[in-house]
């Protein structure tokens, strides 16, 4: 792919007119000319340039190093209302020779779950037959869409929240519609999924993305779906690919990997790679190490590259994602040592906790103070027995894990926030579940 290779300066203050501009870029919506727009401002731009293949990071390139000067004074480590509210972090950059391997800028495309060799990774190519595909894409046409800043959802079963990445498990919408339940009962009958026969898949999100609009990378919430997800692709294909960063190894080391190890120029971090290609009809199946250990996003390309043969996402593509949200009581059965200790709460702090929640302008506050609450109530509560007689034990292992549930949910975003690393934020999450 050639990307021009950035460096950092050799030494602390030298000035050069390109600058490293981190937390912007097509992974997460923005554009190269959305980014030029911002930057033109401050002096003639050269051009910008991913900075690797991350889609989070970008070159600027200036004519003058004054213009680079003045952009880097004017917009680090603030918020940029023209690029979405993000916080840009920016510092010179310099061009190096192109001396490197080009050939690590590319991950090759597999086609198979076997060859992306990902443990825990599942596609089944004609899922669906065409006839069933089209009757799909007509039950959900004919239904409302909710449009988000670049692709259409619908959500089903439960909605799910973008804010904070969650679902919220006391607010059902329904069971699943019906034109699903063939799709249900194949999945549940389908041998080459292991685990399947039990579980009652009840969160349905449905995706249009339209041509050359992708995903972030993400992790589906640990603590929000259980640990099958299902994807089922319509209408147009797409490349998925997936990322593990060698620092969230909190799982066994993947198995050996055929698969290019990026060493980005600018941050050295280390992250595996590998691409799939997903047909339409096709159903992917992301569960264990596939759905906990990597990262899986869908690059913004309106061509994709699969073994030397262009593809253009001519059309729209809509994928159904069927999820099992993991309810606050099934929580619990992890965290039994921790709902125990909750048992211990007076009725009429409980009842606090309960309006705080219900309080859905200030959900933040509410969050905090039952975290609070979950620490100093074990301490200054006398009575063992909760006494309002409507509350029956399964309740109370309810709220108490929610307020777990969402007291790990605020490390998470702490962490993530202050490390502004995704996995970091979910390491330490799983951590927080493994200890308590
Ligand atoms: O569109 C897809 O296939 C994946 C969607 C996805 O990853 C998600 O909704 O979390
Ligand atoms: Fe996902």
């Amino acid at each position: 792919m050639g990307l021009p290779r950035f460096g950092r300066p050799k030494n602390d203050g030298e000035l050069s007119s390109n600058l490293y501009v981190a937390n912007c870029g097509s992974a997460v919506g923005i554009s190269d000319d959305d980014i030029a727009s911002v930057f033109c401002k401050f002096g003639e731009l050269k051009g910008v340039y991913a900075a690797d293949e991350s889609g989070t990071r970008v070159i600027v390139a200036y004519a003058e190093e004054g213009s680079a000067q003045a952009a880097l004074k004017a917009l680090h480590g603030r918020p940029c209302p023209e690029l979405g509210g993000r916080s840009l972090h920016i510092r010179y950059s310099v061009l190096q020779p192109t001396t490197q391997d080009q050939a690590s800028d590319l991950v090759p495309v597999s086609i198979t779950a076997s060859d992306v060799s990902i443990p825990g990774l599942y596609l089944m190519h004609d899922f669906i037959s065409a006839k069933e595909e089209e009757e799909l894409l007509q039950a959900v046409d004919c239904r409302p869409w909710n449009s988000l800043a670049k692709r259409r959802v619908q959500h089903y079963g439960y909605e799910f929240r973008y804010d904070i990445r969650n679902v919220n498990t006391r607010h059902c919408l329904g069971g699943l519609p019906s034109f699903v339940s063939p799709i249900l009962e194949r999945i549940s009958s389908c041998p080459t999924f292991k685990n399947v026969k039990n579980i009652v898949l009840d969160q349905l999100t449905v995706n249009e993305y339209p041509p050359g609009v992708g995903l972030s990378p993400h992790v589906d919430t640990h603590s929000a779906f259980e640990d099958l997800i299902f994807s089922l692709s319509l209408s147009g294909p797409c490349i998925m690919e997936f990322r593990r960063y060698e620092n969230g190894d909190w799982l066994p080391k993947v198995a050996s990997c055929a698969v290019a190890k990026i060493e980005n120029t600018e941050d050295q971090s280390n992250f595996l790679r590998r691409a799939i290609y997903l047909p339409p009809r096709s159903l992917l199946l992301l569960s264990g190490e596939a759905r906990y250990a990597w990262h899986h996003y869908i690059p913004h390309h309106k061509i994709d590259k699969v073994n030397g043969r262009i593809i253009r996402r001519a059309s729209r593509r809509v994928s159904f994602t069927f999820r099992k949200v993991r309810a606050g009581h099934q929580i619990s059965t992890t965290i039994a040592s921790f709902s125990y200790v909750h048992h211990h709460y007076s009725p009429s702090l409980l009842l606090m906790m309960r309006i705080t929640f219900a309080r859905q302008n200030s959900e933040n506050l509410g969050m905090w103070l039952q975290i609070l609450l979950s620490f100093l109530l074990p301490l200054v509560s006398t009575s063992k027995t909760p006494t309002f007689p409507f509350l029956q034990d399964r309740h109370w292992i309810f709220f108490s894990s929610n307020c777990v549930e969402f007291c790990l949910k605020y490390i998470y975003a702490i962490t993530t926030n202050l490390c502004s690393r995704d996995n970091v934020g979910y390491v330490v999450e799983c951590i927080g579940y493994v200890l308590l």
